[in-house]
């Protein structure tokens, strides 16, 4: 561990008793992160992806070894408000405009009203949504609306960004741009960013790092460290250097899974 190292898991395992028995969602984990990467986490379903991301977030606490967030405890990282939280639905209040849904972290958690004020219009400007802090959620496509949850996870300036299968629900052209926008985000902030995704180009396309992780117990089989350049076009997606890393990804999902995903 460095003092650069966001993520710092050793042999970390959760364990849940359910009524059929216990889950064995993360089985032995290690993993450090550092800052400025972006870490995918991609495995079949039931592999302990969102389990990893919401123990990182203090929502769900290890059975066995050790976890820290910024060097320190998840829950002294949550207090310390370490990181922003994207969830697979853009979860928006409903009665609330885009500002005030994005503000409302802020009110809570006391800034100045014109902080508030500055911070929401910087964070629409990253999010490329300027002029659309008084609409409501229902008045923006499913993509915007996505994007404005991440504008609330940013707003308060979390360095690590935690991101659970944010554009999971979107079509394809749509969830395309949004791979880009968040790259160029990712590069204009130099923020850490962990990312639940099921795909494998979406992986492939944003991650310095991708973790491939297998169910039953849930483990990490593979981490790839990717060759490809941070500056990244969408065509990059037909090079063979791309290819090659997709092809590494699919055959670490086979070996831990036993079939093809
Ligand atoms: N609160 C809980 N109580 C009991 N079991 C749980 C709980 N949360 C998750 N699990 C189980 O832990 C395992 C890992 O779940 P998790 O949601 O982390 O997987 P995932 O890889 O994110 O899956 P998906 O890709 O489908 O979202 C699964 O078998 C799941 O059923």
């Amino acid at each position: 561990m460095t003092n650069k190292t966001v993520i710092s898991a050793t042999d970390l395992s959760l364990t849940f008793q359910t009524n059929d028995g216990p889950v064995h969602a993360l089985k032995d984990v290690n993993l450090n992160v550092e800052k400025g990467d972006f870490v995918s986490f991609i495995g079949p379903s039931g592999c302990g992806k969102t389990t990893f991301l919401r123990v990182m977030a203090d929502l769900e606490h290890p059975t066995a070894g050790q976890i820290t967030v910024n060097g320190v405890s998840p829950e002294d990282a949550r207090k310390a408000r370490a990181y922003g939280y994207v969830f697979q639905a853009a979860g928006l209040y409903p009665w609330r405009t885009i500002g005030g849904n994005i503000r409302l972290p802020l009110e809570i958690m006391g800034y100045a009203k014109s902080d508030q004020v500055a911070r929401v219009k910087a964070v629409l400007e990253l999010v490329e949504l300027s002029g659309f802090e008084q609409k409501f959620p229902w008045q923006l496509s499913g993509g915007m609306q996505q994007r404005a949850s991440i504008a609330r996870a940013l707003a308060f300036d979390a360095d690590l960004l935690l991101m659970d299968e944010p554009f999971g629900a979107l079509d394809e052209i749509v969830r395309d741009h949004l791979n880009e926008q968040l790259l160029h985000l990712w590069k204009r902030t130099s923020k850490t960013i962990c990312f639940v995704t099921h795909s494998i180009p979406e992986a492939v396309y944003l991650s310095t790092r991708i973790v491939v992780m297998s169910p039953r117990p849930g483990r990490i089989t593979d981490v790839i460290e990717s060759p490809l350049p941070r500056d990244r076009p969408l065509d990059i997606r037909d090079t063979p250097e791309f290819l090659e890393v997709a092809h590494r990804v699919r055959e670490g999902l086979r070996a831990g899974h036993g079939d093809a995903v």
